[in-house]
């Protein structure tokens, strides 16, 4: 064996054992020199079959691919890149797509030959993994925005009061008791309010449950249009009682707003299903934080120790614990 058929088997036994297929093309007639032997065998063709031009190879690959590889290859072509290298689809006898990539150099360019020889490999198990993995991550991804989406509903449920969408009294009491220790501590005001719709008891008797569930509906909403958005934590503590607790605000100031509230509900009149229209008042009683007062739960006493006496005293009036 001559030299160069012992450098021709070695370079088999090499592409041989890496999987790799070598090719050749010259660009400049378009010609296949030397053909993907390999290739076209696993992808069930008969060695007949295999491309004789770089045209009919291209026949072959997804059209998707096509400009990649094309400009892949005009980069090489350009002095762009060091190697020509692309990833892209044939497919096969059968109809299937199947992943291989190109590796490549112009080894030779003396104006009437360009010579183009490179390797060819299969990248099918690669880029379905890569596919898995992406599909995966989409899954992965959909999942986290549904347990966020979740959560955020969890957290709806375990913090408002699902008639009126208004603080829960849990939540109520909770947030309340840091805003007590905030004030305290840093000496603010704070002021504690009570209501309750006066005489609901005949709202229900009167014109049925549903109605009632509206009136509280109403009263809620009336409770929201008078106090601050995102300041202010309004909660319905009971059927009929709603509790505010009010930062940065001094019995005056509380007092002032108890009884644009209680005129506020007053004057409403409050459509019902049956077309009818119905008006409640409520009572009010208010606490504002002082010495000795050092739970949130000691206001809440003093408040409706307020409200009491607003009740008694005739209801639709504004009461309060000095
Ligand atoms: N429709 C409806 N009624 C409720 C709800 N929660 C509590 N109630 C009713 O509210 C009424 C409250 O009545 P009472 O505590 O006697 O007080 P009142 O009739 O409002 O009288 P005063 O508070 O003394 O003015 C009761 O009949 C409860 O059944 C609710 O979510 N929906």
């Amino acid at each position: 064996m001559n030299e160069e058929d012992l450098y021709k088997k070695r370079l088999e036994v090499a592409l041989e054992a890496s999987g790799l297929d070598l090719w050749e093309n010259d660009l400049s007639t378009g010609e296949v020199v030397f053909g993907l032997t390999k290739v076209f065998a696993d992808l069930g063709y008969a060695s007949h079959e295999t491309a004789a031009y770089v045209d009919d190879i291209f026949k072959l690959m997804h059209p998707d691919d096509v400009p990649s590889i094309n400009q892949a290859i005009d980069d090489h072509l350009n002095g762009l890149t060091e190697r020509y290298y692309s990833e892209f689809r044939i497919r096969a006898k059968n109809g299937a797509w199947v992943w291989y990539a190109n590796y490549g150099k112009i080894v030779e360019n003396d104006g009437s030959t360009t010579r183009f020889t490179g390797v060819c490999f299969n990248l099918n198990e690669k880029k379905c993994q890569e596919q898995e993995l992406q599909a995966l991550n989409e899954q992965l991804t959909e999942k986290n925005m549904l347990l966020e989406r979740m959560n955020a509903e969890l957290h709806t449920l375990a913090t408002r009061d699902s008639m009126t969408g208004l603080y829960n009294r849990r939540h109520l009491l909770e947030a309340g008791e840091r805003e007590m220790h905030r004030a305290q501590r840093f000496e603010h005001p704070l002021a504690l309010m009570i209501i309750d719709i006066d005489f609901f008891k005949r709202v229900n008797d009167t014109w049925g449950h549903i109605a009632g569930d509206q009136v509280i509906r109403a009263v809620a909403d009336c409770c929201l249009e008078q106090t601050r958005e995102k300041v202010d934590i309004v909660g319905r503590i009971g059927g009929e009682e709603f509790a505010f607790v009010l930062p940065e605000t001094t019995l005056h100031n509380t007092l002032a707003l108890a009884e644009r509230l209680r005129e506020c509900i007053a004057a409403k009149e409050i459509p019902l299903n049956d077309g009818t229209t119905l008006s409640v008042t409520v009572s009010v009683g208010v606490a504002a934080l002082k010495p000795p007062l050092t739970s949130l739960n000691e206001l809440m006493v003093c408040a409706d120790r307020a409200l009491y006496r607003a009740k008694r005293a005739g209801r639709n009036q504004v009461h309060w614990q000095e």
